[in-house]
């Protein structure tokens, strides 16, 4: 007997305006291992043909559901689990010295500044070209200075994946049968936002708003190249599979989420899948997680690489400025 399966309608916001995606009804079931599969990095500073091996791997999946795990991905457990504690010292605190935002949902975030980034050797020429407008994040650490260590460990782990996060333009160049430094001019002062973020336990929040909202983020695609995502062991990240059921996106310890950003998919001419997903904290605890989102250097142009145009697949997108350049 054939289930019957039920779709709705749900609303993203894409860098071309607004865009409906039909999804279905059911509840999210769990993937298969080629859905979201985990793909281990240990070789990834290796020779030519470790990466490429890797990337054949990523490729499959970044065709498929645009999610998969990374394993072995070189960032010390250590250091992720003192970044967690710095984040729920950080969100522990009275709400007035701290940052609140819609659904409940709290976050802290880095972003690029120069001169925690060690590939550049004048940060202040970058800092001061009008074209950035990186902004100073000197507020951020005056108004956390109060918790020992905080500023060091969330700078180290941010360091950490922009690392990590050019290593892997690396191998999504590889996977687009580029040469795996095509996309290094576009990544040497990129956009890049760490954040923590805390969903609180659904109890406290229905205890204060006195209504039926869930913790957490709707259905979105993610707009920059590419997420790298920590995630503690709550639970509740579902993503939408190649033939639009929800997938339980499950945490899986010592690994990374990665999935691919809107820029990606388009300057792939859309071999690569930015996916949907959207995360709901149903527990009475609080959910943590960090994620790590790498865009392109904000006075680049992102366009359709050219492996990924021939006679029967034009360019589907004009270039685009990756950033805003005031
Ligand atoms: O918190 C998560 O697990 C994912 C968050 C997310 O999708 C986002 O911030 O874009
Ligand atoms: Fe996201």
């Amino acid at each position: 007997m054939a289930t019957l399966v039920e779709y709705t309608q749900i609303e993203l916001l894409t860098l071309s305006g607004p865009e409906y995606r039909r999804v279905s009804t059911a509840p999210p079931r769990p993937p298969t291992e080629d859905e979201i599969p985990i793909i281990d990095l240990s070789s990834i500073d290796g020779d030519i043909e470790d990466r490429k091996a890797i990337a054949s791997k990523i490729k499959s999946a970044a065709e498929n559901t645009g999610f998969f795990y990374i394993k072995n991905h070189g960032i010390a457990e250590e250091l992720i689990q003192n970044a967690l504690s710095q984040a729920k010292a950080f969100f522990d605190q009275p709400d007035e010295k701290k940052e609140l935002v819609s659904n409940r949902k709290e976050t802290f975030s880095v972003r690029y500044n120069p001169k925690n980034d060690p590939t550049i050797s004048d940060p202040e020429s970058l800092l001061t070209d009008e074209r950035y407008s990186y902004g100073g994040d000197d507020l951020k650490w005056e108004g956390t200075s109060h918790l020992p260590g905080f500023r060091e460990t969330t700078i180290e782990f941010y360091q950490r994946r922009l690392a990590l996060a050019r290593k892997m333009v690396r191998i999504f160049a590889l996977a687009l049968d580029m040469p795996e430094d095509y996309f290094d001019g576009v990544t040497t002062h990129p956009g890049a936002d760490g954040l923590y973020v805390h969903y609180p336990g659904t109890e406290d929040a229905l205890e204060d708003s006195k209504t039926d909202v869930d913790v957490g983020i709707g259905s979105h695609t993610d707009i920059q190249c590419v997420t790298l995502l920590w995630q503690d062991m709550s639970g509740g990240l579902q993503v939408l599979s190649a033939s639009d059921e929800w997938l339980d996106a499950r945490p899986i310890a010592g690994t990374l989420v990665v999935n691919i950003g809107d820029f990606l998919q388009r300057l792939s001419n859309n071999r690569f899948k930015s996916t949907v997903h959207r995360v709901y904290n149903r527990q009475s605890t609080s959910r943590y997680s960090m994620p790590f989102f790498l865009g392109f250097n904000p006075d680049s142009v992102c366009q359709v690489v050219p492996s990924c145009v021939d006679e029967a697949h034009p360019a589907l997108y004009e270039p685009i400025p990756c950033g805003k350049v005031s």
